[in-house]
């Protein structure tokens, strides 16, 4: 395991899978990642398009139609960079405790627009880092109700970033984040967020 459990959302279950299980999972997804990446940098000849398709056709197949979601492992290995799912990029947390978070995060060419980082893969990242702080260190489970981004300048590619977020305040249920994404000291991207904690835990 990657994290120490301060990092983890109180309601994170690090039993859901064996070592072994764990490790083979995230191998698939890092290979998910890199499938993706590698088909966005591409530019095959037609067999090779076509072999290429074939072989994640196979993969798809050798998976199957897959495990309901509450047995899935995607999104719920938690103490793992981008917690085994291939949506976001993975974000590494570095450091949560009640009133803020600080993480590291970098995007490829699979999630840019046109040579920056596309508008809509931004708030990924944001409702990760803010995700993890309002339900980190005891908080009870929320969900995301709003956000707010404001695009300052373009985020590169292949470059590593900053994120930061805190907890502005806290009003009954509702938790008001904010979050910035942060090359050399420079704010790129802005985030302000509304959580809210749900009345009954869903899962
Ligand atoms: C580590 C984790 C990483 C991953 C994190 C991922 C987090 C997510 O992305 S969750 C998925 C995306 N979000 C959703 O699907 C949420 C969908 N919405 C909902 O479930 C509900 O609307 C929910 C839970 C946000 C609020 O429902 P409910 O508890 O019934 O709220 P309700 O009682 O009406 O309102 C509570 C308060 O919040 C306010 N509020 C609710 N929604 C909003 C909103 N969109 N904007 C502003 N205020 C809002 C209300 O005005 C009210 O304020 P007050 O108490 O001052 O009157």
């Amino acid at each position: 395991m990657s994290a120490d459990s301060r990092l983890l959302p109180s309601y994170a279950d690090l039993s859901i899978a064996s070592p072994a299980e764990r490790r083979s999972f995230n191998a698939l997804v890092d290979a998910l990642r890199d499938a993706q990446e590698a088909v966005t940098r591409s530019r095959p000849s037609e067999s090779a398009a076509r072999r290429a398709a074939a072989l994640l056709s196979e993969a798809a197949e050798l998976l199957g139609e897959g495990v309901p979601d509450s047995e899935q492992l995607a999104g719920r290995l938690w103490d793992e960079p981008g917690r085994a799912q291939a949506l976001a990029p993975p974000l590494y947390i570095d450091d949560v405790d009640g009133t803020s978070a600080r993480g590291r995060v970098t995007f490829s060419r699979f999630h840019a627009g046109v040579r920056t980082v596309h508008g809509g893969a931004l708030p990924l990242v944001f409702d990760e880092i803010m995700g993890r702080l309002a339900t980190t260190s005891g908080k009870p489970f929320a969900r995301t109700a709003h956000l707010t981004i404001d695009y300052r300048a373009g985020v590169p590619v292949d470059t590593e970033v900053e994120v930061f977020a805190r907890v502005k305040r806290v009003e009954g249920r509702k938790l008001f984040l904010s979050s910035e994404l942060c090359l050399d000291g420079t704010v790129l991207t802005e985030c302000q967020g509304l959580w809210v904690q749900i009345r009954e835990d869903p899962r």
